[in-house]
C-alpha cells in the first residue's frame, strides 16, 4: 500500500492512504536515504510504501518515494546531522505584517532565497490589512510591487476580519502547505479563520521551545476539511539558517539570476566588479535597492535583523 506520512513520533509513523485510512507504521532495522545524513530517515510529507504486519493492524514501511523538496534543521551539536522537518511542500505562505510586529525586507528576502534553494513555491500574505494607516498601506503597495514584479504572488488579507480568507483557502485546496512568519504576525489566527476546528496550539509549543528544552519537535500534518493538508512546524518560524555558498546566492534571487549571464565575469559577485549587469540594473531602478542590500547581507553572512525599508534607507 502507499500513503502519506502525516505524523512521526520518532519510532512510529502515521500513514494515511489515498482513501483516507490511517495506519501506524514503523521501519525495520537500518533504513537509510542515500546522500542525506539525517537523524530521521522519514518525515512528515513523505509518500511511502508499506506492508501490513501479519495479524496486526500496524505496518512496516518498505520504501520512500522521491521527494520533490524537503526542509531540514541542522543539529546544534557537532555531529553535523540534519533533521528533516517536512517533505513535499506544495506552497509555503509567508505572513508579513508592516507593524505589530514589523517584518523587514531582509527577513523576507532571506526567507524567499531559502525557499528558492529548497525549491518550495512561496506566496506572500500581507496580514492585518484592517489595522493599517495610509502610510502603511502605501508601504504594502510598494512591497507588493517589488515582489510581484519578481514573480511572487502577493495577497492582502486580514485574519480577524476574514478579508481575502477565501483566496487563501483556494490557494491551499488539495495542497500541502505551511505558514511561516515572525511571532505575532497572525499564523494561529489565520489557521483558525481557515479551519476553526483545527485549533493548533502553536503558541503553547513555541513557548516550550523558548524555554530552551532541546527536545526534538516533530512537525505534524493536519487534514483540511476542504481538501489538502497543513503542516505545523512547532517552534520553527522559517526555514532556519541555510548555508549558502557565495556563488550560489545569485541563483536564489530570481531577478538577479535572469541577468547574471550579462555580467562580464562569470564568477561575478556583483560588488566591485566592472561591467556587472546586476549593478547596472540597480542603477536603472530595475532591481530594488532593498533586494540588493539583502543580497549583500547574505553574501557577507550578516545577521538579518537590519532595519531598512524598501528604498534601502536605514
Ligand atoms: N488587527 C489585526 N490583528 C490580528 C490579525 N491577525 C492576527 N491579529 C492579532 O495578532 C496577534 C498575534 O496573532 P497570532 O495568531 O497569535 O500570531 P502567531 O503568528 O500565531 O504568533 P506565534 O504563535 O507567537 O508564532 C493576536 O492578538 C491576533 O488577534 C489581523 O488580521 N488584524
Ligand atoms: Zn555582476
Amino acid at each position: 500500500m502507499t500513503g502519506l506520512v502525516t505524523k512521526s513520533t520518532g519510532s512510529w509513523y502515521y500513514v494515511r492512504t489515498e482513501n483516507g485510512n490511517r495506519y501506524q507504521c514503523r521501519i525495520r532495522g537500518k533504513f537509510r536515504m542515500e546522500g542525506i545524513k539525517s537523524t530521521n530517515p522519514i518525515s512528515v510529507g513523505d509518500i511511502v510504501d508499506f506492508e501490513l504486519e501479519e495479524q496486526k493492524d500496524t505496518g512496516v514501511i518498505t520504501a520512500i518515494h522521491d521527494r520533490k523538496n524537503y526542509i531540514v534543521r541542522k543539529s546544534v551539536n557537532l555531529s553535523k546531522q540534519t533533521h528533516i522537518i517536512a517533505a513535499n511542500i506544495d506552497v509555503a505562505f509567508l505572513l508579513i505584517t508592516i507593524d505589530n510586529p514589523p517584518t523587514f525586507p531582509g527577513f523576507i528576502d532571506r526567507f524567499l532565497a531559502s525557499a528558492e534553494a529548497y525549491n518550495i513555491p512561496t506566496v506572500l500574505l500581507f496580514n492585518k490589512m484592517d489595522a493599517y494607516e495610509d502610510k502603511q498601506l502605501e508601504y504594502v503597495e510598494e512591497l507588493t510591487q517589488i515582489y510581484s514584479d519578481i514573480g511572487y504572488l502577493c495577497v492582502e488579507i486580514s485574519a480577524t476580519t476574514n478579508f481575502n480568507i477565501d483566496v487563501v483557502k483556494e490557494l491551499m485546496q488539495d495542497k500541502v502547505t505551511m505558514f511561516s512568519g515572525h511571532s505575532g504576525v497572525g499564523k494561529s489566527t489565520l489557521i483558525n479563520a481557515i479551519e476553526p476546528s483545527l485549533n493548533i496550539k502553536t503558541s503553547e509549543i513555541s513557548l516550550q521551545h523558548k524555554q530552551g528544552q532541546h527536545t526534538t519537535t516533530f512537525a505534524e500534518m493536519y487534514e483540511l476539511s476542504f481538501g489538502g493538508f497543513i503542516i505545523d512546524t512547532p517552534g520553527i518560524k522559517g526555514f532556519g539558517v541555510v548555508d549558502f555558498e557565495p556563488q550560489e546566492i545569485t541563483d536564489y534571487f530570481p531577478e538577479f539570476f535572469a541577468l547574471k549571464q550579462d555580467c562580464k565575469f562569470n564568477n561575478c559577485l556583483h560588488q566591485k566588479e566592472p561591467h556587472c549587469a546586476i549593478k547596472k540594473a540597480l542603477k536603472e531602478d530595475k532591481i530594488a535597492p532593498s533586494r540588493y542590500y539583502s543580497y549583500l547581507q547574505m553574501l557577507n553572512k550578516e545577521e538579518e535583523h537590519f532595519r531598512q525599508n524598501v528604498r534601502g534607507e536605514l
